[in-house]
């Protein structure tokens, strides 16, 4: 079998007497974008930082490529790009002189106008950088990350700060670069992101992987999910027992308090009809009422309560 392109194995890595990252393992083959998801302080950086060679692992082996990417920089560095949370740049150079001066420190760089035209950035290559938006910058990062035509590409919150367009623009273009053979890892806190892109995911909770798979196989045995506004005076402890459906939980929303019923067993249209029966006979009205799959977000908020998965 081909060597994947990243493989972590039993990653420790302590600060002190604290360990951020308390035995980890996962593989990414050539190829495949991979999503590394966490609550804040899971570890994701941390891990993200040995891979990129930043950091030196406490224990366990971490390899990019086949190599130690913190020993044998010099064999990877020019393999990999790394868009960082926050980029560095000239604030008066315009776009096009912040490419072309990296393109200096770059090995077998891209073009410029073909990395302007693969960020989206083509309409704005005459532009100071202090006069580019937050999620415009946040491009530019990803500009300079695939300069250098990188194997595998380290995405730190690639999308944070962007509008939804911004946002549906940059995943076509993290797409294409799939398409075009690049490995991807990727840390977001947008979990619809993640559902978008992702071959493969991990969750990551207090340093170690909570779950991993695909999409499909995160959500698996995680059921059905029925939402609504809880009616105003209607205490909670009134709520009923739905036929497949544990007791409800109650979170506080702006609006007022949401109920949720998870429902497990293929029960989805039984748990519904039943609901609609009792609500009718006591002529309540369920506001914002959903019947939908467990997403990913659901899976999320029972992996940071530290619920049993
Ligand atoms: N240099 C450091 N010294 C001490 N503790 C650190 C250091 N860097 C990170 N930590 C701690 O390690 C833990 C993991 O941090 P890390 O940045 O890897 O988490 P994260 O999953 O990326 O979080 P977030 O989603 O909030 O960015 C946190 O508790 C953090 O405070």
């Amino acid at each position: 079998m081909d060597e994947p392109a990243i493989r972590v194995t039993d990653l420790h890595r302590g600060y002190g007497d604290f360990e951020a990252v308390a035995g980890v393992s996962f593989e990414v083959g050539a190829g495949e974008l991979f999503a590394l998801l966490g609550t804040n302080g899971a570890g994701k950086t941390t891990t993200l930082e040995t891979l990129e060679g930043f950091q030196a692992a406490s224990s366990g082996t971490v390899r990019v490529l086949g190599h130690d990417p913190y020993r044998e920089r010099r064999a990877v560095r020019p393999q990999i790009g790394i868009m960082l949370q926050e980029g560095g740049f000239f604030a008066d150079l315009t776009v096009a002189e912040t490419v072309g001066h990296w393109r200096g420190f770059t090995r077998r760089p891209r073009g410029r106008d073909e990395t302007l035209a693969l960020a989206g950035l083509a309409d704005r290559a005459g532009v100071r950088v202090r006069q580019l938006s937050g999620g415009q910058k946040r491009r530019l990062d990803l500009a300079l990350a695939l300069l250098g035509r990188p194997r595998v590409l380290f995405l730190d919150e690639p999308t944070a700060g962007m509008d939804p367009e911004a946002r549906h623009a940059t995943w076509r273009i993290v797409r294409d670069v799939v398409a075009g053979g690049t490995t991807v890892l990727l840390t977001t806190h947008y979990l619809e992101e993640a559902e978008r892109l992702a071959d493969r995911l991990a969750m990551m909770h207090r340093g170690r992987i909570a779950l991993t798979g695909t999409v499909a196989d995160v959500l698996a045995g995680h059921g059905d999910r029925i939402v609504f506004t809880l009616p105003a005076a209607l205490p909670a402890a009134a709520l009923p027992p739905l036929p497949g459906g544990g007791p409800p939980g109650i979170t506080v929303d702006g609006g007022g308090a949401v109920v949720t019923y998870a429902v497990t067993g293929a029960r989805l249209q039984h748990a519904l009809h039943a609901l609609l029966r009792w609500a009718d006979e006591r002529d309540l009205a369920l506001e914002g009422l959903q019947a939908r799959s467990a997403s990913l977000e659901d899976v999320f908020l029972r992996t940071a309560e530290g619920a049993a998965l």
